[in-house]
């Protein structure tokens, strides 16, 4: 196929960690395809090389919260992947903010497919849609028709919440053309993989303390992720088959998973951690859970404190806790029966991409300089 004769992809969020990877995947794997824009409010100008005879990756600069940006951005595309979103359950920015962006942004997504007549959209959701709840209800190999008390409180989780509700109702309207618009939704557990921002932190913060991680959480408490090359994949396929088969996909929600291990976080970090040398301390919590607790309360009350001076958002805050202390865990088919998914990269194959990838930020000495360390391991 020559350029210019294949579906226009729009890919919000396109230079994100997921977004990248996604564009990546859809320039290897969707062969239909002959212009993909990367839409975002910061682009990676690295994403601008990858284009080729077949496809075109097109830069676009704007911001989703602007309905101007994205209806340009929209204009003669054919399906909308929409995975830009304020990530941040640390209050690094005001839940006005993400309200802003990740709802509005959706609203201006919804509104643009309607007036550039683009009849596809397949939305990022996430598994905070669900939980865990504030309540400590255990999500237990769950699945998309699990019943399970849903309790929102905090900007973000509420924001995707809001989010998929509208792009769900949104399936079937009339859309410019009189054609209708398809919506579905893909909900990811923790996504770990190559560029992974919370993987640096934990890796930073063990360099600091000699390759040691102290156990603060239950090992008991298993925790879903995702590797992000599985995530993408699903993305690609839920646009493919969300053409073909509108009415299976149409209005629905998928849970996104792998054959990843069910472990706790800190466990399922250290399956690329240890591979640098570093080493869990304890095979239970080293502090109990309600001194861990007031540290979090702790950090809240300094960030109260310091706001307005500097952005004190450490990881450990009440809501990461509680979440961090709640088992999540999916196991569901859905999507391999509406649309055939299954996993691209093994397990065994994740590990050693995101292996290689947290070891390239040692050979890069980035995270060696950050934290002054020399060589020295304290466990060894
Ligand atoms: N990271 C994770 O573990 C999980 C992420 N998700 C969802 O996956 C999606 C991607 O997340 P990540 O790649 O981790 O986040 P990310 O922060 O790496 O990527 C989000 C992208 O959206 C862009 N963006 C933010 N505000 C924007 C705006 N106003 N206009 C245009 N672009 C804007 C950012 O510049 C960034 O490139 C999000 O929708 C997130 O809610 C869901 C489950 C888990
Ligand atoms: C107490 C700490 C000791 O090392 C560990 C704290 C870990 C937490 C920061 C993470 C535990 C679970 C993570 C969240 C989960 O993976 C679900 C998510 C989905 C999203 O859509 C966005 C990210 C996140 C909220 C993720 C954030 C980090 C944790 C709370």
């Amino acid at each position: 196929m020559t350029a210019g004769s294949g579906q226009v992809y729009v890919v919000t969020g396109g230079c994100g960690f997921l977004g990248s990877h996604l564009v990546r995947m859809l320039l290897e794997h969707e062969k239909n395809i002959s212009e993909i824009r990367v839409f975002d409010l910061h682009l990676d100008e690295s994403l601008r090389t990858l284009s080729n005879d077949r496809v075109r990756v097109r830069l676009i600069s704007g911001d989703i919260s602007r309905l101007a940006d994205v209806q340009e951005a929209l204009h003669g595309s054919h399906l909308v992947i929409h995975t830009a979103s304020l990530v941040d359950v640390w209050g690094r920015v005001p839940a006005s903010k993400i309200t802003e962006v990740n709802v509005t942004g959706t609203e201006n997504v919804l509104q643009a497919c309607k007036e550039e007549g683009v009849q596809y959209l397949v939305y990022t959701s996430s598994m905070e849609v669900v939980g865990p709840n504030i309540h400590g209800d255990h999500f237990y190999r769950g699945n998309e028709d699990t019943e399970y008390r849903i309790y929102h409180k905090e900007p973000y989780p509420l924001s995707k919440a809001k989010a998929e509700k509208l792009v769900l109702e949104a399936n079937g309207i009339k859309i410019k053309g009189g054609k209708m618009l398809y919506t579905c939704s893909l909900r990811p557990t923790g996504i770990y993989g190559e560029g992974h921002e919370l993987m640096k932190q934990f890796h930073r913060q063990g360099l600091r303390t000699g390759r040691c991680v102290f156990r603060a959480l239950s090992p008991a408490i298993e925790h879903g992720r995702v590797y992000v090359g599985n995530v993408a994949w699903m993305h690609l396929l839920a646009a493919r088959q969300l053409q073909i088969h509108p009415s299976t996909l149409g209005g629905q929600v998928y849970f996104c998973y792998d054959s990843s291990p069910y472990k706790s976080y800190e466990d399922f970090n250290m399956e690329f951690l240890s591979a640098c040398g570093f080493k869990i301390i304890g095979s239970r919590p080293l502090v109990p859970y309600f001194l861990l607790y007031l540290l979090a309360l702790l950090n809240v009350l300094l960030q109260w404190v310091l706001h307005g001076f500097i952005t004190y958002a450490p990881i450990l805050n009440p809501y990461t806790l509680a979440v961090a202390s709640t088992t999540f865990t999916v196991q569901t088919d859905k999507a391999e029966k509406h649309f055939g998914y299954q996993p691209l990269y093994a397990w065994e194959e994740a590990k050693m991409r995101t292996i290689t990838w947290v070891k390239s930020l040692e050979v890069s000495g980035k995270d060696l300089k950050d934290v002054g360390e020399k060589s020295n391991y304290c466990c060894s």
